[in-house]
């Protein structure tokens, strides 16, 4: 689904450029969740107060909420460097090695999906987060020795979109845990006006609301959904109002729940094929084309959020919104009681 425009993950590098230049900076310029951003603001003035490295930190949340800019705000606001890698570049126990016997003392280290590194790698990561010291395993067999390696002291800050696949041991040695929520409607259009003003685009506030109620409660996807607005006014030369918002995304596509074509191909599945439900991850999965991993962390929670599917013991279910939403009759002998893939739930 790399061509969609509601993909919460950042999509080239063009993007990647547009959202370095609208990222906060600091905690204060960071938008909506209050609850994460208290706590972070303690533990890093706490730190500061006994001038000793903040602890380590777990973020926690679906795609595109924050996570690295979180890492980078943490870097900022404590005045230190942040040394960015992530869990599918560490593949052996030798990679993290290098990477932490080559941080300097009290740098933050950001490694992005921590559930994908190797099991290797974890079990010496244990002994760096509470001890700042590895072991490094020197020959082979019976011949083989330790050799402990101080460390650097540093912060390590992870981000996980699976946080339910790290292991407890390696859970447990984070200091703090920050689970990042979607955002609400209010939120999103502070998000979207705040990118506006730096984009230096003018755009009318109802323009803003009706993006901010597409967006799926993420950041990222209100921005990149203002740019292809800002597109269209530029190219149809009229104002950026809601009825242009209205037409842009037509044309991309993403409909006023902020369903676009995986979300709607799902929900079809679920009501044409399977009667409603109940439907096993994986059942669905093949019946759409769709690597299972991708409906459950990226399309899933947003259909749940919004309520046009609930997660039952026995697959997943069509509520009643969802039959309306589609515009699909619902038949009176549907069988959606019926639990017709049980094997992959
Ligand atoms: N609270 C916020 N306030 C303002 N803008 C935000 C906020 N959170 C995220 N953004 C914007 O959304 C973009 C994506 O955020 P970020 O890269 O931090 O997400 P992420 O959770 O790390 O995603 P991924 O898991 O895909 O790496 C950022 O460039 C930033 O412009």
């Amino acid at each position: 689904m790399s061509d969609d425009l509601t993909t919460p993950e950042a999509q080239s590098e063009a993007e990647l450029a547009f959202e370095g230049a609208l990222r906060p900076k600091s905690l204060a310029e960071f938008v909506g969740q209050s609850k994460v951003r208290g706590q972070l603001q303690l533990l890093l003035t706490a730190a500061r107060m006994q001038e000793r490295t903040p602890d380590h930190i777990l973020l926690a949340g679906p795609p595109g909420l924050g996570k690295t800019t979180l890492a980078m705000i943490v870097a900022h606001e404590s005045g230190r460097t942040l040394r960015m890698s992530s869990g599918p570049a560490i593949q052996h126990a030798g990679d993290l090695a290098a990477l932490l016997s080559s941080l300097v003392p009290g740098e933050v280290l950001f490694i992005d999906e921590i559930h994908r590194m190797a099991r290797s790698a974890e079990e010496m990561l244990y002994l760096a987060m509470e001890d700042f010291r590895i072991d490094i395993m020197v020959g082979k067999g019976a011949g083989a020795t330790s050799i402990p390696l101080d460390l650097a002291p540093f912060t390590l800050v992870g981000a996980t979109t699976r946080s339910g696949l790290l292991p407890n041991p390696l859970r447990d040695r984070f200091g703090f845990t920050a689970h990042l929520e979607f955002y609400d409607d209010a939120e999103l259009e502070q998000v979207l006006t705040r990118a506006a003003q730096l984009l230096d685009f003018e755009v009318d506030r109802d323009a803003i609301a009706e993006i901010a109620g597409r967006c799926r409660g993420t950041p990222r996807i209100a921005n990149r959904l203002l740019r292809r607005v800002r597109d269209y006014a530029l190219v149809h030369g009229g104002r950026a109002d809601r009825s242009a918002v209205r037409q842009a995304l037509e044309l991309y596509d993403v409909d006023e729940l902020g369903l676009d074509r995986i979300d709607r191909a799902v929900m079809q599945a679920i009501l044409t094929r399977f009667d409603g439900g109940p439907v096993g991850l994986n059942t669905l999965a093949v019946s759409v084309g769709e690597e299972a991993d991708t409906i459950e962390s990226v399309v899933e929670p947003f259909l749940v959020r919004i309520g046009l599917i609930t997660r039952t013991p026995r697959g997943r279910v069509a509520t009643p919104m969802a039959w309306d939403h589609l515009g699909i009759p619902r038949r009176p002998t549907a069988g959606a009681q019926q639990a017709l893939f049980t094997d992959d739930l």
